[in-house]
């Protein structure tokens, strides 16, 4: 279901808004919420905006659908771009959950991420993913050297490290059914170029092409809701 919007600043204020509902959601019947999001530099208005919500934040818990294998201190890290634009204000209670550890590669850890994010509670609440020009979604990265075990609807693994040509540093990333049985799932994406690219994974071909066709084909109880709107320099 494509959802768009005449600015980005609606499409932040009307996903946040529903995510928020989502999370208060969760914690009214459960107790507690977990919301997964996405890093890159799509998702800054909207995580700004969520941010200020009204909600039991200290219920919530925040994890990243992947991350990059940097420091937290480096401009690539997603996690740094959340303490930054989202873990913030009201936000700052929740209780967030780190895919990145402070060792060189990601094989060096995977045991433990392993195991702490199996043991999260699930389906997810919210899940919020972005998408790259080249059609990868989370770290599901064309030509990625485990996107194939990352993208199978069996996959047992929670996360898997991930090396792909497109991506730049090693990765770490949630796998295809630890995103697709959220109980809200969104695919946020702005500007006709990523439309353009959407189009096209929208159509029948292999996931390996484009990964974010792995997401739009899973089977799921609610559909994929995506939120489009386009950016100041589509005009040009
Ligand atoms: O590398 C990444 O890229 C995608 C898309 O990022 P954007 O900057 O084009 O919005 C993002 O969804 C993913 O989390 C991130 O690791």
């Amino acid at each position: 279901m494509l959802h768009r919007y005449e600015t980005r600043g609606a499409l932040a204020e009307a996903l946040a808004t529903g995510v928020a509902a989502v999370l208060a959601g969760g914690i009214a019947t459960r107790g507690s919420a977990t919301l997964v999001v996405s890093g890159g530099s799509t998702p800054k208005l909207f995580l700004e905006t969520l941010a200020k919500a009204e909600i039991d934040w200290a219920s919530v818990t925040v994890l990243l659908v992947d991350e990059r294998w940097v420091p937290a201190t480096s401009e690539r890290s997603n996690t740094g771009f959340l303490r930054r634009h989202f873990l913030q204000g009201p936000a700052a209670l929740a209780r967030f959950e780190p895919l990145h550890e402070d060792v060189p590669a990601p094989e060096e850890v995977l045991p433990e991420i392993e195991a702490r994010f199996s043991r999260l509670p699930r389906p997810f609440d919210a899940v919020i993913l972005g998408m790259g020009e080249d059609g990868h979604t989370a770290s599901f990265f064309p030509g990625g050297d485990r996107l194939a075990e990352a993208i199978d609807p069996a996959c047992h693994a929670t996360v898997l490290p991930m090396r792909a040509p497109g991506a730049g540093e090693p990765r770490i990333t949630l796998t295809l059914p630890a995103i697709a049985d959220a109980r809200f799932l969104a695919l946020h994406i702005e500007g006709a170029a990523k439309l353009k690219v959407l189009e096209t994974a929208q159509a029948p071909g292999p996931a390996t092409d484009y990964p974010v066709r792995a997401v739009l084909t899973a089977p799921r109880e609610t559909p994929l809701q995506i939120f489009w709107a386009p950016l100041p320099s589509d005009e040009a």
